[in-house]
């Protein structure tokens, strides 16, 4: 018997060595051995997963390999020059297979392959991507610009923020509700109030799937245990999370659908939003396509679910970011609507052309989303072939993290990097200079998809916010305003109060 258990574990650790822990060849990043199983263990003993990873890049380098939980050795970059090499390749567009197989599951219901924008690989991944870009960029399709859209979210979100001044307020949920309405007019083409029922369960059903992604559950490190503990792997919440967010959309995609029937000639050539758009391009898409018939609406639903859950708590969480490190740092909000009053004055809103004239509000962003690099480790890539890279090489089916906290981190190119200072993106004559590897939208050929729609969003939302109110601690003593992230998928803020007044 005993003879057996040994034979059994050495068989087991053999396996696992082999295909897990060891080093695959020369040119392949060297890195700590991780256990069976959990893999790396300061990931979780330290006091989060980018302080783990600090330490390990600290004694093996900005590109080394790790294990992560069960899966095999992942090559990790943290030096901006190699992950730029990295990402330009067309083989590095791919998602390793075992990151989405329940969001294949669900969404395709095969759990091999999965729709939409964040998952998708190769040709489907091209077609999607190139249409969704297309379609933001047109924003408003011809009815209204992407800047009106924003504007009036503005508008609003001053209306109700008027409601609540001189009090302790938090803002994460109302500055939620005014983004995502912003990206849901795009898409469905109507606005709602930011008092609407559909809206709040919108917002509430996003932020359970961010937290759910953010939460390392059973199921996702052991895909089995679904079949065995259902409830306790954390299954059936996921279910339930994602199928009632799919349905969510689900409704909005019948109505346009019954709508576009009743007036194809019209909508065909007029497509008031995006799912008009997408529906026009399924009438007129060849079998080949991943837009033709029922995959067409599959990837219509795991498209908009992307957009909602990409583009939401990152855009909103940016600005609750600069909302709290304005309240701890006065002296900045100050120059920030000294400039704003100088070149725009108290009365006009803020538009984008006046960006290149306030070179300041454009620093503070820069560093805003420096310093917090709220999607610290991107979304995994996968190789689909061998990559070579000088003295590097990938072997094919390896995955590949951006450690995009490490590089937007790194003193060479920031120095003193754990302080706020807007200042480094502006040169000798105060003119705003792009930093090339402040890279929180990651970099290359899959990088963030809302990249535009996002900063033009900050720059409306922080200018417009800076230009009509001043933010304050609840604190006196500003040391008490808490910087340190809730690190998750995401890095956000810990709750803060903040008690806003209008400038007069
Ligand atoms: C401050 C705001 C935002 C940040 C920091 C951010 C950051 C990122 C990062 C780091 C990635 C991973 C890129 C990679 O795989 O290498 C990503 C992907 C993506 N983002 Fe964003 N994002 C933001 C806003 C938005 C917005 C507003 C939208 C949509 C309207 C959006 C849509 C997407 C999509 C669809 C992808 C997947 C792209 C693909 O797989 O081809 N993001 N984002």
């Amino acid at each position: 018997m005993w003879a057996f258990v040994v034979v059994f574990c050495a068989l087991v650790l053999i396996y696992w060595w082999k295909n897990f822990a060891r080093i695959p060849g020369p040119n392949f990043p060297n890195g700590p051995l991780g256990l069976p199983l959990i893999g790396y263990v300061p990931v979780f003993t330290e006091k989060n997963i980018l302080v783990g990873l600090d330490k390990a890049h600290d004694q093996y380098g900005e590109v080394m390999s790790v294990n992560l939980g069960p899966s095999p050795r992942m090559v990790i970059i943290g030096d901006y020059q190699v992950l730029k090499e990295v990402f330009k390749e067309e083989s590095s567009t791919f998602r390793p297979v075992e990151m989405n197989w329940g969001n294949a599951y669900f969404r395709s219901g095969n759990g091999y392959d999965s729709r939409g924008l964040l998952f998708s690989q190769g040709q489907e991944w091209t077609e999607q991507r190139r249409f969704a870009l297309r379609r933001l960029r047109d924003f408003g399709m011809g009815k209204s610009s992407m800047e009106e859209l924003i504007q009036e979210e503005i508008r609003q979100l001053c209306q109700k923020l008027d409601k609540q001044l001189n009090q302790p307020l938090k803002v994460d949920l109302t500055y939620n509700l005014s983004v995502v309405n912003a990206l849901w007019t795009v898409i469905t083409g109507s606005r709602l109030s930011l008092d609407d029922p559909k809206l709040i369960e919108l917002v509430v059903k996003i932020d359970e799937l961010m937290e759910m992604s953010g939460n390392v559950n059973l199921v996702q490190m052991f895909p089995w245990t679904r079949h065995i503990i259902p409830e306790l792997s954390g299954w059936n919440k996921s279910k339930e999370i994602m199928y009632g967010l799919i349905n969510f959309v689900a409704k909005d995609i019948k109505e346009h659908q019954d709508n576009f029937e009743a007036n194809k000639e019209m909508l065909q050539e007029n497509p008031n939003d995006f799912i008009d758009a997408f529906l026009a391009k399924i009438q007129e898409s060849p079998e080949s396509s991943s837009f033709h018939g029922q995959l067409g609406i599959n990837n219509l639903k795991a498209g908009l679910l992307d957009l909602l859950f990409a583009g939401i708590e990152t855009t909103s969480t940016a600005l609750c970011w600069s909302t709290l490190y304005m309240i701890k740092y006065p002296d900045i909000q100050r120059k920030v609507q000294n400039e704003i009053f100088k070149y725009v004055g108290k009365s006009r809103p803020v538009n984008l052309d006046d960006k290149p004239n306030l070179p300041f509000t454009e620093a503070v962003i820069q560093e805003v989303l420096r310093i917090t690099c709220i999607g610290p480790l991107g979304i995994p890539h996968c190789a689909q072939t061998d990559i070579k890279v000088g003295n590097l090489w990938i072997p094919q089916g390896t995955s590949i993290m951006p450690n995009l906290h490490r590089i937007t981190r790194n003193p060479a190119a920031f120095p003193e990097p754990n302080n706020f200072k807007p200042e480094r993106f502006l040169d000798s004559q105060g003119k705003y200079c792009k930093i090339e590897s402040n890279i929180p939208f990651s970099i290359g050929k899959r990088d963030c998809l809302g990249k535009s729609l996002a900063l033009a969003e900050l720059f409306l939302f922080f200018a417009s916010l800076m230009q009509r109110y001043s933010f304050k601690s609840v604190h006196d003593d500003l040391s008490r305003v808490d910087l340190e992230p809730k690190v998750n998928f995401t890095q956000a803020p810990q709750p803060f109060d903040v008690i806003i007044s209008k400038l007069e």
